[in-house]
């Protein structure tokens, strides 16, 4: 994986057909998306359950570009080696997920893929000036983590503002989760946020059967997004 501040749409497949992760996949691949996000639920650190680490690695089969993993799991440590081997590329824990953060991050680091840190709405940037050399994203949650469709924070803005200030010249990826659209994109993209998730606002009007909306939502969250950019 290169390092680049374009600007990059990663569907979370939250969205998507569970019955058919594979075809999904591939689908939003054939339509442009940059990376595909897998949303890791367990029902105890937020209050819903999607899938573990075997379903991570079948639909591992079915992505070319990156597997952007999401881990939305307390205690996590214990659960690193598995969602690693699964083929992730990024693989993003939450600060609030348990006491050793640094440790979790650095047991990431050392499988040699991307660590990434999440941030749920509430939680400040106070203790990432302490893990800026231990992380390659952070993943601003723009929504309270756990179900897809929910409404934008727009108080978050300021976080990425200021994540993008205190980040400076890293190869640090700022990823934004949660309420991304055509509307919501642009505030992100011009506050310093380079990867945006977004699962309704991608799948929505599309199927596998029928996968030109999958294209058509893509191009319109990036088409706003990259517009702020050169603005
Ligand atoms: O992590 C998530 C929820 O915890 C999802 O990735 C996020 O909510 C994306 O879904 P949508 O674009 O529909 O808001």
């Amino acid at each position: 994986m290169t390092f680049s501040r374009a600007i990059k749409i990663a569907p979370s497949i939250l969205s998507a057909d569970f019955a058919n992760f594979g075809a999904e996949c591939e689908a939003i691949e054939a339509q442009g998306c940059d990376w595909v996000h897998v949303d890791v639920m367990d029902g105890h650190f937020v209050p819903n359950l999607t899938f573990g680490p075997a379903t991570c690695a079948a639909i591992r089969k079915h992505i070319k570009g990156v597997m952007d993993v999401h881990l939305m799991i307390a205690p996590v440590d214990p659960y690193i080696d598995a969602f690693a081997q699964a083929g992730a590329d990024v693989l993003t824990a939450h600060l609030e997920a348990g006491p050793h953060i640094h440790r979790t991050l650095q047991a990431i680091r050392a499988h040699g893929i991307k660590a990434g840190l999440a941030l749920n709405p509430a939680t400040g940037l106070d203790s990432l000036s302490y893990l800026l050399d231990m992380v390659d994203l952070v993943c601003v949650m723009t929504v309270n983590p756990g179900f897809g469709g929910q409404k934008f924070i727009h108080s978050q803005v300021d976080k990425v503002r200021a994540l993008r200030a205190m980040i400076g010249d890293r190869p640090i990826h700022i990823e934004i989760d949660g309420g991304v659209t055509p509307e919501t994109a642009p505030l992100v993209a011009a506050a310093g946020a380079d990867v945006l998730v977004a699962g309704s606002g991608v799948f929505k009007g599309g199927s596998v059967a029928n996968p030109a909306p999958y294209g058509e939502n893509i191009r319109a969250i990036r088409a706003a997004a990259e517009a702020t950019r050169q603005a």
